[in-house]
């Protein structure tokens, strides 16, 4: 059966994924690619609509264990309608976040077990992983700096410094771990260098 790739952006809020995943969707369609950009929580309609229970309200309106529930469920719904059926046709997933965003959110700023989560995934996704999963870190003064000028953070970029700080160890920590699939990309350069490198991680491939 033919299968698609399925390739996944990762990071702080404001990194850039968004806009890496604008640019790698045009560069990809400019090879004739057949692409599929998508995000989480989100990219399907039940997904939507989970997340906007997740993303509004304050900080604590979820403790983390409704939370990577939630999160999980999402995403199951995605899998199954959005992701699945794509990579099956044959097209390349962009997908800004995936089951990575829960282990370090949940995992490492909430506290749930990684093994946890996993299981979970497993449950609701089949434990389905990228082929590719890119992240993007920036300087804690670029960040602040893209932060304020897109007018700041959602409900879970308001959690307390320790969680982020905790968060952005756990991304560092899966790509040290897994080194197959993660590509650690300096994301503070300009836009277009950025997609320059992600496309060089996925040269493989093309
Ligand atoms: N390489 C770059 N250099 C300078 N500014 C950038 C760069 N990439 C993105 N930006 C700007 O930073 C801001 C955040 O970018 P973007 O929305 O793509 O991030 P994001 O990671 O998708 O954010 P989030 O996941 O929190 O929604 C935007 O104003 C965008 O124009
Ligand atoms: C998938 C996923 C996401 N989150 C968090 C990370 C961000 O703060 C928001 C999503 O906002 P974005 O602007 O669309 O990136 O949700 C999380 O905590 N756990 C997850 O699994």
């Amino acid at each position: 059966m033919t299968r698609g790739r399925f390739i996944t952006l990762e990071g702080g809020e404001g990194v850039g994924k968004s806009t890496q995943i604008r640019a790698l969707a045009a560069a990809l369609a400019a090879r004739d690619i057949d692409v599929v950009t998508t995000r989480e929580p989100g990219g399907s309609g039940g997904a939507e609509a989970i997340r906007t229970l997740l993303m509004e309200g304050s900080d604590d309106r979820w403790d983390a264990r409704s939370e990577v529930l939630l999160f999980a469920a999402a995403r199951a719904d995605h899998v199954a309608r959005t992701i699945r059926p794509a990579l099956a046709r044959g097209a390349w997933v962009l997908c800004d976040r995936f089951v990575d965003s829960s282990r370090a959110y949940q995992g490492g700023g909430g506290g749930i077990t990684d093994a946890d989560i996993l299981t979970l995934h497993g449950v609701g996704s089949e434990g389905l992983l990228p082929d590719r999963t890119f992240l993007l870190t920036v300087s804690p003064a670029e960040a602040a700096r893209r932060l304020a000028a897109r007018g700041g953070s959602d409900r879970m970029g308001s959690k307390p410094a320790d969680y982020q700080a905790r968060l952005a160890a756990r991304f560092v920590e899966m790509a040290e771990a897994e080194p197959e699939r993660w590509r650690v990309i300096d994301a503070d350069a300009p836009a277009e260098q950025v997609t320059a490198a992600i496309l060089a991680g996925l040269a493989e491939w093309l």
